[in-house]
């Protein structure tokens, strides 16, 4: 399997926020998106879940992004954790395995979530609730993983489990794209991302320019 981004970019609120960015991936392959605040990593990472209207084209293994064939073969986590809050762990994803077909309580386990499978997801711990989140990404069996920040919340010791778990995800073949600030311990290749160029401004309005302050 190979994933193909070809100068992707995206506009939003009428600004260019992402600048043609090109990258390739192969079966196995991680990479770690950087890059300062504000620079697209999250537009990229939405870009490719078909989200947001882009130019340029990406695919894989001859699916096209924005096609129900690409949407078949991604698995992403956002910001948010995505969870039903009145159904306990255990029911949140069970409810996903019904869809994706995966193993609810070898997910349970391999995300240390089978002691509080019995316990509404809303009274969870932030860290409790990523979890649960990012536990859906087994569940999925897909194989190019989009995540955006997964180790928010967690602990040490679940950000190890968690790097893991996508470390046996590349091993037996998947793909993922992962934006994050911290280093996994894993052997991501890093894609630093840069401020697409920017619109010529009035070189004579302060309010523009920042000469104001
Ligand atoms: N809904 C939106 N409408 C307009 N502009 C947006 C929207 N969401 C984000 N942006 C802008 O797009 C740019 C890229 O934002 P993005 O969230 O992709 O950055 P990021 O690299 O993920 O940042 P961070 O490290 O802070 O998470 C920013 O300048 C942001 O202001």
């Amino acid at each position: 399997m190979k994933l193909i981004v070809d100068r992707i970019g995206c506009e939003r609120g009428g600004r260019r926020v992402l600048g043609d960015v090109s990258l390739t991936l192969q079966a196995g392959q991680g990479i770690a998106l950087r890059g300062p605040n504000g620079v697209g990593k999250s537009t990229l990472i939405r870009a490719l879940c078909g989200l947001l209207p882009v130019t340029g084209r990406a695919e894989l293994d001859g699916r096209k992004l924005g096609s129900d064939e690409w949407t078949d073969l991604i698995a992403y986590t956002g910001h948010r954790d995505a969870i039903k809050s009145v159904l306990t762990v255990g029911e949140n994803l069970r409810f996903w395995a019904a869809l994706h077909g995966g193993d609810a309580n070898a997910a349970l386990d391999r995300f240390d979530l089978m002691p509080i499978a019995d316990r509404p997801a809303g009274l969870c711990s932030a860290g409790q609730k990523r979890r649960l989140g990012l536990a859906r990404l087994v569940l999925s069996r897909r194989p190019l993983w989009l995540l955006d920040e997964p180790t928010v919340s967690l602990d040490a010791e679940h950000t190890r489990i968690f790097g893991d778990i996508l470390s046996t995800h590349l091993d037996v073949g998947g793909l993922a794209i992962v934006a994050t600030h911290i280093d996994l311990g894993l052997a991501l290749r890093p894609h630093v991302l840069t401020p697409p160029s920017a619109a010529p401004e009035d070189a004579s309005d302060p309010f523009l320019t920042g000469d104001y302050l």
